[in-house]
């Protein structure tokens, strides 16, 4: 068991989490190593080790750090970065370049030539004015990469309208009008600087549904067969993107196998009847491998009742922390984790400490009494919690602490207020 109660005390990952807050301080994000094992157990028993060519990158933009490359690393994984800096901190940590992945709508001219020098595996193309940047960087440097087309299938997948990412009208992917993908599929098939793949896609985070997977799907491999018919070219390489929603609050988290294996038998019947090769397969999960081997710790300080309306109760953290609930209203969890024996009965509404009405984690919650100086928990924050923290109301960015069976390190110094400033200054003009 990752989280357990000991006495009045909860354990995570055999680590007293007041113990945890007194030695690193509050707010803490702390992640379970063994959580983080058990998503790649479970990933690797239905995907990679089930069948031959396929590959699990992990998208780091839920939770970028070098000790999860590391990780990533050690469990044979790949990675999927989005910006310089996090293919900067994947090089950092060691990982092989040719196991990174760079997606991204807009990538800039110096991502793209760092990315081609380091050599990475994957470019997953945009649109085909990156395809001319990433043959000119290629032709200077006499190099050549290999790239996928990432397609917007035109599926509206079922969650929070931000996070939805593969419908017509969006800024991620390639169109699929005929007179735009097929001119793009050529140029990048005729290319002497790239080796063209395949496709991706990537429908939404936070789904429960594999349906918009397989419609996505549908639609790949139709481009697969015209490709074919049109340029007489195999596509060697599919990629599905993540998605793979986890539980908050009461929501009913699927295995991976359900999205993974219909997705498999869908193309392996496509590509038997074609008497095609059946290309790689990708999958590309972020939230689902580090939402739940996260939480975070922080202090209770004011408290404020207001008659006959709600019971606010404060914590030495917020928005700056965990931006989702203020961006996307999203729900979350949390218990007094040095009250464990004591009934949650209390509904009140933990705060933030930044001047905003809508810096609030969670709203009407139950709770046992609060009292200044406890220990709150918020519960699965693993992804996007940390990697979209900011420094707002020159709030400093909390630390992060790795737990295993017990054992603590901190991978991630918290910042300090000279840390904030450092880059500063002032010149009179
Ligand atoms: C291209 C791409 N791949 C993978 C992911 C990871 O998604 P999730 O964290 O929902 O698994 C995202 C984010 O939504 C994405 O845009
Ligand atoms: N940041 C989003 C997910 C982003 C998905 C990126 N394509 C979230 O917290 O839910």
């Amino acid at each position: 068991m990752i989280t357990e109660i000991k006495g009045n005390v909860m354990y995570f990952d055999g680590c007293s989490t007041v113990e945890l807050a007194e030695k690193y301080g509050t707010p803490l994000y702390v992640y379970s190593e063994n959580a983080i094992l058990k998503e790649c157990n479970e990933i690797k028993e239905c995907f990679p080790d089930k069948y031959e060519n396929t590959r699990v990158a992990y998208a780091t933009k839920a939770f970028c750090s070098i000790a999860m490359c590391k990780i990533m690393e050690r469990e044979g994984f790949c990675m999927d970065v989005v910006s310089g800096g996090e293919l900067f901190t994947a090089i950092k940590a060691g990982f092989p370049a040719e196991r990174i992945e760079f997606n991204g709508n807009n990538k800039l001219r110096e991502e793209l030539e760092l990315a081609i020098e380091y050599g990475i595996g994957r470019i997953i193309i945009d649109g085909l004015q990156e395809l001319h940047m990433i043959e000119e960087i290629c032709k200077q440097k006499n190099k050549k990469i290999n790239v996928l087309y990432r397609i917007t299938p035109g599926v509206d997948s079922h969650t929070h309208n931000y996070i939805t990412t593969g419908k017509k009208d969006s800024k991620f992917g390639i169109p699929l009008d005929a007179d735009v993908i097929y001119p793009a599929v050529e140029a990048a098939i005729n290319s002497p600087f790239v080796n063209f793949k395949g496709i991706h896609f990537h429908v939404g985070s936070q789904l429960f549904d594999n349906c918009s997977h397989l419609l996505a799907l549908e639609t790949t491999l139709q481009l697969v067969k015209k490709t074919k018919e049109k340029f007489d070219y195999d596509i060697t390489e599919l990629n599905i993107g993540g998605g793979f929603g986890v539980t908050y609050t009461d929501e009913q988290r699927k295995p991976y196998e359900y999205f993974v294996k219909p997705v498999m038998e869908k193309i392996t019947e496509f590509f038997n009847q074609l008497g095609m090769e059946r290309p790689a397969v990708v999958i590309e999960p972020g939230r689902s491998m580090v939402a739940e081997a996260g939480i975070t710790l922080y202090k209770v300080g004011s408290i404020k009742e207001i008659k006959g309306i709600r019971k606010y109760v404060s914590i030495d953290g917020g928005m700056t922390d965990n931006i989702r609930p203020a961006l996307y209203q999203a729900e979350y969890k949390g218990v007094i984790a040095n009250k464990m024996d004591m009934p949650a009965d209390d509904v009140v509404t933990v705060c933030g400490k930044c001047c905003e009405t809508g810096d609030v984690l969670i709203k009407d919650g139950k709770f046992a009494r609060a009292e200044q100086g406890d220990i709150l928990a918020v519960l699965t924050t693993g992804a996007y919690g940390y990697s979209m923290a900011s420094n707002y109301n020159k709030n400093p960015i909390p630390g992060v602490v790795l737990v295993k069976d017990g054992k603590s390190a901190e991978i991630i110094k918290k910042q300090s207020y000279e840390d904030m400033i450092e880059r500063e200054c002032y010149v009179e003009l």
